[in-house]
């Protein structure tokens, strides 16, 4: 790790009300519709100039400042279909590219130096017609943090937040409607949350390669996809990139830059011609985060614990852990009821559940015993077929429940365990002239 560099001040004869007054007329000639992000970018650029001046007085080039930067790999634009690399290595020691922080140091990061905005090359990837335009990008210390506060760190107690007002068309707003209407970030907004998040949102027109963000930048904006496809690729200790995970329409990613302050923790490159949704950082924080760490950590030791998800990586579980939902039963509740048409997957959170199938003289045979970190509900899924049995609450039961198109779309790591394990229903039945059953593990 780099030992921390620290700017020496730089005279400047440039008086604080000259620094306003130039500011003023920025604002006047660039009516930014959100003039706080403006003037947080706008200062960030100030003093990204005034370390470069610095750095020119001193002799000093980027590498100076971030030694890292020339032991990874930098992989070149081939501007075709394919992805295109060009990654810059975290700064931070304690950023991993799993998770980059626990809510500890969220905490104490956020009690520490608040919020930080760099500019970022992101902003120049692609068409940026529909964003509120920005002071010129910086490549200047990237993923170094500065200390220039943009907003408040606690956003839902922050009153003096300026509204980012995107004007839009019905035909804009109908299609973002359906973009997030399918992503679980989104649940739960009230109706002003819900028109603040449409109104901040911009749309981005990207070309097939285009690095949407690259890791080790510095967060701006959360995206949404609206068509189109993406890959996301993680660069460690100067290995080769490995991919980790595809998006597609409904998918959302770039939420742990903005979350953490941290670093981009991956490159996320479009493989198709596509179009997305931004979200400004301070919208997202103020309306979005909240929730998203919470139902995070809320289902994080859970989802470790299930023997099923076991093998999945922890975004994988996070990713997991946004789309849950947790329902409770009675005694004796039926979850699941065989013959019955099945939209959903569970896993017990805690207490007990009997699982029950009709044997050939038509009694109630019971066939299986779940508990905390079983799961059952998944065949109806796979096979898209009617349920084999019915799972009954033993005492009071919580499951966290996936919807269908979630169960698809995020279990797919684990698809062929459950497959493996739907075979051995079916040697269960086999066996005992029953249909197949849930295994708990
Ligand atoms: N395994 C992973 N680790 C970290 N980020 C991931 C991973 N898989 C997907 N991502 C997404 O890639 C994004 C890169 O930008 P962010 O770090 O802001 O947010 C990141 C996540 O949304």
């Amino acid at each position: 790790m780099a030992s921390e560099f620290k700017f020496a001040p730089v005279e400047t004869s440039t008086s604080y009300s000259d620094i306003l007054g130039d500011l003023e007329r920025e604002i006047r000639r660039e009516r930014p519709s959100d003039v706080l992000q403006f003037c947080a970018n706008y200062f960030n650029g100030k003093l990204a100039e005034q370390r470069e001046e610095f750095l020119c007085q001193s002799n000093l080039g980027p590498s100076d400042l971030s030694p890292q930067a020339d032991q990874h790999p930098h992989a070149v634009s081939n501007g075709h279909s394919s992805p295109t690399f060009k990654f810059a290595p975290p700064s931070r020691s304690s950023f991993s590219s799993d998770y980059p922080m626990d809510q500890s140091e969220l905490d104490e990061d956020e009690d520490e130096d608040e919020d930080d905005l760099d500019h970022d090359e992101e902003h120049d990837k692609f068409s940026t017609a529909a964003i509120p335009s920005m002071p010129p990008p910086s490549a200047y210390n990237r993923g170094r943090r500065t200390s220039v506060s943009a907003e408040s760190i606690a956003p839902s107690q922050n009153q003096d937040y300026v509204k980012t007002v995107i004007p839009k068309s019905n035909a804009q707003k109908s299609r973002i409607q359906t973009s997030i209407g399918n992503n679980f970030l989104f649940k739960n907004l009230d109706e002003d949350q819900y028109n603040d998040v449409v109104n901040a949102m911009a749309e981005k027109q990207v070309a097939s390669g285009t690095n949407v963000i690259e890791q080790g930048g510095v967060g701006d904006y959360f995206y949404v996809v609206e068509s189109g496809t993406f890959d996301c690729f993680i660069s460690k200790d100067g290995e080769p990139p490995i991919k980790v995970i595809s998006y597609e329409a409904g998918g959302s990613f770039g939420e742990l830059a903005l979350m953490y302050n941290a670093p981009r923790a991956a490159t996320i490159v479009a493989t198709s011609n596509a179009v997305l949704w931004a979200l400004d950082r301070v919208t997202f924080r103020r309306i979005l985060m909240e929730n998203t760490s919470r139902k995070r950590r809320m289902y994080e030791a859970f989802l470790e614990e299930v023997p099923l998800l076991r093998s999945l990586k922890p975004y994988e579980r996070h990713k997991i852990a946004d789309a849950l939902e947790s329902v409770y039963y009675e005694d004796q509740n039926i979850i699941v009821r065989e013959g019955d048409v099945g939209d959903s997957f569970y896993i017990i959170e805690s207490g007990e559940a009997r699982v029950f199938r009709t044997g050939a003289d038509g009694s109630q045979q019971e066939v299986n015993y779940l508990m905390r970190g079983g799961y059952f509900g998944e065949l109806a899924l796979l096979n898209d077929a009617p349920r084999i049995a019915t799972v009954r609450a033993n005492g009071r039961l919580k499951c966290a429940t996936l919807g269908k198109k979630a169960f698809t779309r995020l279990l797919g790591p684990v698809l062929d365990i459950l497959q493996r394990n739907s075979e051995n229903y079916h040697a269960i039945i086999n066996q005992h002239g029953t249909s197949g059953i849930p295994q708990s593990n």
